[in-house]
């Protein structure tokens, strides 16, 4: 390696200079190039580092191309990788020459120069003085190891020697023909030997050539960076001088600014010397001035406060004199004033006293005279009674025996009027009840109306129907249910009304209040004696509940209404008795639902009917008498909270049952003898939508049937009711329901059905059907109602 590096070329080219300028700058090695960003110390071993010679950079091949896998490479790349560091430059020449041999034509037709064949293809310019490390440099210059069998050299031709001088002595001296021919074929190895050291000697001289055009190009490049570099340094020794003389004069500038700050600062100092001397003596002249004039003042001052001193003295030495004798004299005075003022305090609290105690006379006085006054008052009224009395008493017997006879005739007929309008009122009464009944007969003894509830908070946004109410300004008579769009075959869009007339249509904003004041005169007839029944029908959240149990529902504000008018009666002879019970129908059997909680569904209870009277008792029935209004709250809440006992999660009981509020009552007039007795049922339907029956299993489907069954005998009932055959059959004990209202449903009775519809569009089907319904019903006509009235016994 030592024999290989001594013999190889050392560049004469200096380090390219880290001062060149950009477009100058063909090559910088990487020690360079490192030596811009980091501050490394030199490499101490310069042989290892040491900068390629030139021939070495020569030969190497372009870093470029990745070298093949040795596998594919071709036998003379291996001679073609070869660096010309690799070549031998003595022994070692001649194998390297001898595998030129094998090469040697290729090298030669190949379109690459033998340049290219044996050092690699010359790279471009700037590709070549890429800078790169002197390590990386280094580990290129591998000699490759050449796997071909290498021809003989001339030294293994002088080592085979021995072996031909061998062979030739083996033969037989005479046998002159046969080492000709050997010497012949010794002779013509050689010759080729000599063709091969020829042509590999060629190519020698080829490389040579090429080497010396690269070092002629490198000469060039060498020389044209010596003059930029010769320019950069005579630039540099310019810009030196100017920066010399630029300090030169900015070190002059310096001095004449100092010298001149020396001299403003010395006539400064100067300056203010002159004032502060000349400020000190005006001070001082001034204090001298100021002091003269302040001890003049002084001076003048003391005078003065001396003389008033002696004039003060004598002033108060003759005050004292004078003062001490006014002293006394106002000492006295003082304590004079003090005794008066006590002594006129005394006399104040004595005022006082005296004028509380005056009022008080005052106040009594008064008292005493408002009181005399009244005697007075009172005793001259005495005085003149007594005189009339006395002027009475004094006049004829005759007069007197008249006046008493006037008296007497005047008062009996004053009872005698009194009895008269009793009679009168009693007659008118009789009279108000029949034209009252009329009046309901006239309306017909089963109506008709129609509720429709407001939207809830709960319910869906716009999830309503469009539901209309023709008359509401007028009769309110009317309601229209819009339909859904519908698309005929044609595509046209169309929207079915189905319009509806009840005996009146309450909107949702209506109150319970204002549907009471249509059903008063209903409750009225039950206190006249007459079967009342008024249903809610609908599906389940269509307001039923809500119409008949609410705080302000119909049953509390019947049982107002009953009571407030039987107090009014009283004065006409009449004592009413009010009972109430509150009965469920739930799966076509009856429940107490003022009983106790743990007997619903338990207890059994039967209806008896007693059709002579129009009566119906239920057994084993709880009956509250309503003697206070407040009664009906503990009678609705009692009923709710055993109907929630009875509920459970899969079944909502007031739903799924009828509820029937019984009000009985009980009159009698103790002046006629009239007696009366009607019932007034409120009835809460079960929910009327059409429950599917396939859906329902076990109770569920026993309610499902029960409630089904129950409405639709419900409408038989009506239906057979309307066509008022006399004597005709009428399915009542069908269901329970029916069987339970017979006395209040048909001939004897008054029946009012209100409708109660759901705003929401999802309801829209069930809400037809129920008008559907009701207007069958409302198309019934029942017989005249007849009052349960009795005389009263002999
Ligand atoms: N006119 C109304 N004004 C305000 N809210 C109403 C009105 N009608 C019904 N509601 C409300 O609607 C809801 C359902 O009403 P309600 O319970 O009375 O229905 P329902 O027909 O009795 O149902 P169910 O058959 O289940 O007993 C209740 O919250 C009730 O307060």
């Amino acid at each position: 390696m030592d024999n290989h590096n001594e013999s190889s070329f050392t560049s004469h080219l200096r380090p390219p200079s880290r001062i060149v300028s950009p477009n100058r700058l063909f090559e910088m090695s990487a020690s360079a190039t490192n030596a811009r960003t980091i501050d490394m110390p030199p490499p101490q071993n310069m042989n290892t580092l040491k900068r390629k010679t030139l021939a070495e950079r020569a030969g190497e091949p372009t870093g470029r191309t990745a070298p093949a896998p040795p596998s594919s490479r071709p036998v003379n790349a291996h001679v073609r990788a070869t660096s010309i560091a690799g070549i031998p430059r003595d022994s070692s020449l001649s194998s390297s020459v001898s595998s030129r041999q094998t090469s040697g034509a290729a090298m030669r037709n190949s379109s690459n120069s033998s340049y290219s064949s044996s050092v690699g293809t010359r790279p471009p310019s700037a590709q070549f003085y890429r800078p790169q490390s002197a390590m990386a440099a280094h580990s290129r210059i591998q000699k490759p190891v050449s796997t071909v069998g290498r021809p003989a050299t001339s030294l293994q031709v002088h080592e085979e020697e021995p072996g031909i001088a061998r062979a030739l002595s083996n033969r037989k001296a005479w046998d002159h023909d046969s080492r000709l021919e050997e010497v012949e074929n010794m002779c013509s190895q050689f010759k080729e030997k000599m063709d091969g050291a020829t042509t590999e000697s060629k190519s020698l001289k080829e490389i040579i050539g090429v080497y010396k055009i690269r070092i002629t190009e490198l000469e060039s490049i060498r020389t044209s960076l010596s003059t930029s570099n010769t320019a950069l340094q005579t630039d540099l020794d310019a810009i030196k001088a100017r920066v010399a003389e630029t300090s030169e004069a900015l070190d002059d500038a310096k001095r004449y600014h100092n010298i001149r700050l020396d001299d403003m600062q010395r006539q400064h100092n100067r300056d203010l010397d002159d004032v502060r001397h000349n400020a000190e003596t005006e001070r001082r002249s001034l204090v001298r001035d100021h002091t003269e004039k302040l001890e003049d003042v002084r001076r003048t001052l003391e005078n003065a406060l001396e003389e008033e001193k002696i004039s003060h003295q004598r002033e108060v030495q003759a005050l004292s004199t004078e003062g001490a004798s006014t002293e006394r004299e106002k000492e006295k005075e003082l304590e004079n004033q003090r005794s008066a003022f006590i002594a006129l305090e005394k006399e104040l609290d004595v005022l006082k006293t005296d004028v509380a105690h005056g009022r008080e006379v005052n106040e009594q006085l008064r008292a005493k005279l408002a009181e005399s006054a009244t005697r007075e008052t009172e005793l001259e009224t005495s005085v003149r009674r007594l005189e009339g009395h006395i002027h009475f008493l004094e006049s004829d017997n005759k007069s007197q025996s008249q006046a008493f006879a006037d008296l007497e005739m005047r008062m009996q007929n004053a009872i005698q009027t009194a009895a008269e309008a009793m009679d009168k009122l009693r007659t008118e009464e009789t009279l108000r009840r029949k034209l009252h009944n009329q009046v309901q007969e006239l309306k017909g003894n089963i109506r008709v109306f129609c509720r429709v509830r407001p939207p809830l908070e709960s319910d869906p946004i716009d999830a309503t129907s469009r539901i209309a109410y023709p008359d509401d300004q007028t009769d309110s008579k009317e309601v229209e249910v819009i339909g859904a769009e519908e698309k005929s075959s044609l595509g046209t869009i169309t929207t079915k009304k189905h319009p509806f007339a009840f005996d009146r249509v309450f909107g949702p904003k209506s109150r319970n209040q204002d549907v009471f004041g249509e059903i008063s005169q209903l409750v009225q007839s039950a206190l006249d004696g007459y079967n009342v029944c008024i249903f809610c029908y609908g599906q389940t959240g269509s307001g039923k509940t809500f119409t008949m149990s609410a705080s302000d529902g119909m049953i509390p504000l019947a049982v107002n209404q009953i009571y407030e008018t039987a107090k009014s009666l009283e004065e006409k002879g009449w004592q009413y008795k009010m009972e109430g019970s509150f009965i469920e129908v739930y799966n076509e059997e009856l429940n107490d639902l003022l009983g106790k909680a743990n007997d619903m569904d338990k207890k059994k209870h039967e209806i008896k009917h007693d059709m002579a009277k129009g009566k119906t008792t239920i057994t084993n029935i709880t009956t509250v008498d309503l003697d206070a209004p407040s009664k009906v709250d503990d009678i609705l809440q009692r009923a709710s909270s055993n109907r929630s006992v009875a509920s459970t999660k899969a079944n909502e009981r007031s739903s799924r049952s009828h509820s029937v509020f019984i009000l009985k009552l009980i009159g009698e007039n103790s002046i006629t003898g009239e007696k009366s007795e009607g019932t007034l049922n409120l009835v809460d339907l079960a929910g009327s939508e059409r429950l599917n029956h396939s859906g329902a299993v076990g109770e569920r489907l026993k309610e499902t049937q029960n409630i089904n069954k129950s409405l639709s005998c419900l409408g038989d009932v009506i239906g057979a009711l309307g066509q008022g055959k006399e004597g005709g059959h009428v399915p009542y004990r069908n269901s329970k329901l029916t069987y339970l209202l017979q006395t209040s449903l048909g001939g004897n009775s008054k029946t009012l059905m209100f409708v109660m519809i759901s705003p929401l569009q999802a309801h829209l089907s069930e809400t037809l059907t129920s008008l559907k319904f009701a207007t069958k019903v409302h198309n019934t006509h029942i017989g005249t109602a007849r009052k349960q009235t009795k005389t009263r016994d002999a």
